[in-house]
Parts: structure tokens; sequence; C-alpha cells
């Protein structure tokens, strides 16, 4: 059998399988300064939508933008260590289009985030500078 902390067979109990998926969250805001930029935008887009009082609907748009974001991120992050562990850091065209790929996915990602966040503020900043 494994020592706990080397773990290869299946997780036996939800509470296991939950630590260990919080473990890889942890993982990913500890060494990806990409997704703490994200989680700290984040945060500031929650302080400006209560104090620019924004609607329910407001609110689901940037939950969208925002989880969309950050799970790119964690995808993107995902693909980088499987590629970096599968060619130990030599260069590859193939690593190189998987990885670009995946960026991509987060550059696409951010641009609809910077779309709602204008179709949400401009008008909640019209309103608050011109009512
Ligand atoms: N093994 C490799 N073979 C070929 N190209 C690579 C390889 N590793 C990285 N690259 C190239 O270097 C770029 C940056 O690598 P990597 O994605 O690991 O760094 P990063 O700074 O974490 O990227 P990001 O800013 O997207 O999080 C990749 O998009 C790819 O173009």
């Amino acid at each position: 059998m494994a020592s706990p902390g080397k773990q290869t067979s299946k997780n036996h109990t939800f509470a296991q399988s939950l630590r260990h998926a919080w473990s890889g969250v942890r993982i990913a805001l500890r060494e990806e300064r990409n997704l703490r930029r994200d989680a700290a935008g984040a945060v500031l887009v929650i302080i400006a939508a209560i104090l620019l009082h924004a609607q329910r609907t407001d609110w689901l748009w940037l939950a969208a933008a925002i989880w969309l974001v950050i799970f790119a991120e964690l995808g993107n992050t995902l693909i980088e260590s499987l590629v970096d562990f599968v060619t130990h850091g030599t260069f590859s065209p193939q690593a190189k289009k998987i990885k670009d790929l995946s960026a991509g996915v987060v550059l696409l990602t951010a641009f609809f985030a910077v779309v709602v966040g204008a179709l949400v503020f401009v008008p909640l900043l019209w309103t608050c500078l011109f009512n």
C-alpha cells in the first residue's frame, strides 16, 4: 500500500476527493502568477459592482465572465503542466502548438470578459455620474 503522501489508488471518500481537489486549486494559485492576477481582478470587479449597485442580470454576466476566465486559466495551467511533464522541458513544435492553443483559449476568454465588463460597467457608471 502507498504511504499517505504518495497515494496512486482511487480516493475512497468524498472528503478525500475534496482535499485533493482543493490542493490542486492551492497549487495553481501558488505557482501561477496569471491566476493570482485574475483572482485579484475578480475581487476588484466584485467591489466595483457592489459600489455601483449592479442589478441581478449584471451579477449573472459578471459571475459568468469571472468564472470562465478562472476556468480557462486553470485549464491552461493543467495543459502546461501536462506538456512539461511529457517533454521534460525539451523543445518540441507539437508542445509549442498545444501550449499556444491553450493560451489562445485564455486570450479569447479574457476578451469576452472585457466585453462583458464594458457592457455592464459603462451604463452603471453613466447612471452613477449623470443621474
Ligand atoms: N516544450 C516546449 N516546446 C516548445 N515550445 C515551448 C515549450 N514550452 C514552452 N514553449 C513556448 O513557450 C511559451 C511559454 O511557455 P509556458 O506556457 O510554459 O510559460 P507561461 O509563462 O506559464 O505561459 P502563460 O503566460 O500562457 O501562462 C509557450 O506558449 C510556447 O510557445
